[in-house]
């Protein structure tokens, strides 16, 4: 029988769909993609791997599964390993200085992903929680399947295509699948539809992050 994650990829397509299509992808892809726009990308997702480095402690600590937990404080290290590792490269290459930072305050699509996963974690369950990071792993993997192909003119897009391609996160991203794969076969169907609403919402925020950074979305009205 297909898991749950089979279910919550249908009902989110039309939402994967748009971010696929959306402009932000097609011009990382073709290198038109203005740099500044990448920029503010990058000192927004800042604040969200922040968040979602200490989203992996917190829900670890009230998972049961020991092999789940590990999977979870793992995936946290290697962010500080790897993904922060290429991040600190692209701030050092764009001159992002921790001053710009401080002046960037987070924005309000990022702002309300970050508010939903926490909201998941602490109104919610353990099982809800993984799953609002599933459409992180998962989505971004696509991506870079389908970008990589092609990939990239601009050395810097290049680069952030090809980690969301590699056989280490590809290798992460099924990992993530059959956790909440295991949560949804043990879950009552109550709980099934919450972590369905949670993936969805989660895909809604990752679609928007592409337009935040897209309209430059700030809280100025
Ligand atoms: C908004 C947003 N969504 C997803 C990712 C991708 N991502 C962030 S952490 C992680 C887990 C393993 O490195 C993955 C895949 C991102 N950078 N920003």
């Amino acid at each position: 029988m297909p898991g749950i994650t089979t279910e919550m990829r249908k009902v989110a397509d039309n939402l994967w769909t748009k971010s696929f299509n959306h402009p932000f992808i097609k011009k990382l892809a073709d290198g038109s993609l203005p740099m500044d726009t990448f920029r503010y990308y990058l000192k927004q997702d800042n604040y969200y791997l922040k968040n979602f480095g200490e989203l992996h402690y917190k829900i670890a600590n009230q998972v049961d599964d020991e092999q789940t937990k590990r999977f979870l404080i793992d995936g946290a290290q290697g962010l500080n390993e790897g993904e922060n590792e290429i991040r600190r490269e692209f701030f050092s290459k764009l001159e992002i200085t921790a001053n710009e930072m401080k002046d960037t305050p987070i924005a309000p699509n990022a702002y309300s992903y970050v508010s939903h996963m926490y909201h998941e974690l602490n109104e919610g369950t353990a099982a809800r929680a993984c799953t609002a990071l599933l459409p992180c792993y998962w989505l971004y993997n696509e991506i870079g399947k389908q970008l990589i192909a092609n990939g990239s003119p601009v050395d810097l897009y290049q680069q952030f295509i090809e980690t969301y391609d590699s056989p280490e996160f590809t290798d992460s991203t099924n990992k993530m699948i059959e956790i909440v794969d295991n949560f949804g076969a043990n879950a009552d169907v109550n709980e099934q539809q919450e972590m369905i609403t949670a993936f969805v919402r989660s895909s809604y925020y990752e679609l928007n992050f592409w337009e935040m950074a897209y309209s430059n979305e700030s809280w100025r009205a």
